[in-house]
């Protein structure tokens, strides 16, 4: 029999996952993620969702983004980066939700606190190539992501590209903590799952990737 969690995870006949991949499984419940939810749309009318392009190339992402916190995460033709305004208005950041700093706090408590909140908005056929969160002055703080919405089929990997990856779904309420090993491990959502949240609209999904981004 699979327990609950390597059934989760498909790691029934995969390599454990990293030290420091922690998946927190409802952690948010319907009436917190309500609440987040709320304060997300209040930081997007602040700062509206952009379209971020591929560096060189300029392709457009297929996922929408803006940040809250004293620095964000952009894309542009020039390049990745941490910046503290917002591309479009120029305008500084929202600040992020006390309940994001809180997360943070119970999750990372030896860590100094995020720097970042990347609000990803997915539309129901949006997808993120696998990457490493590596933009970043120092590594020393766990990434903290938090989903909201239409579950996502997720896949690891390790630190290096050709390393064996696993997937798993994160649904609406999961939090999942990159630290450790973990820090570096290649990542990215390959689809979402049609029709298993009603809390986004239209089948969307939100996900708030905390980050630290200078050394503490
Ligand atoms: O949407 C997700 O669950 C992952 C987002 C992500 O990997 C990122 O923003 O770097
Ligand atoms: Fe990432």
């Amino acid at each position: 029999m699979q327990d609950d969690q390597s059934q989760r995870t498909g790691s029934r006949s995969a390599a454990s996952p990293p030290a420091g991949f922690r998946l927190l499984p409802g952690r948010f419940d319907r009436a917190m993620q309500q609440a987040l939810l709320e304060e997300i749309r209040a930081v997007v009318a602040a700062a509206p969702l952009f379209t971020p392009v591929m560096p060189r190339t300029g392709t457009p992402f297929s996922v929408r983004m803006t940040n809250c916190g004293p620095l964000g995460w952009v894309s542009d033709r020039t390049g990745y980066r941490y910046q503290p305004e917002h591309p479009v208005t120029g305008q500084p950041w929202p600040a992020m939700p006390q309940r994001l700093l809180d997360l943070w706090q119970e999750l990372a408590p030896d860590a100094p606190p995020p720097e970042a909140c990347l609000v990803n908005f997915y539309a129901p056929k949006a997808r993120m190539g696998l990457h490493q969160d590596k933009d970043e002055a120092t590594f020393e703080a766990p990434v903290v992501s938090v989903s909201l919405g239409a579950t996502a089929l997720f896949r690891l990997g390790g630190r290096s590209r050709k390393d064996p990856t696993r997937s798993f779904r994160l649904a609406s309420g999961d939090v999942l903590v990159l630290g450790g090993e973990a820090r570096l491990a290649h990542h990215g959502v390959d689809r979402l799952l049609p029709g298993t949240s009603t809390l986004v609209r239209d089948d969307g999904r939100i996900n708030l990737t905390l980050r630290r981004v200078t050394p503490g």
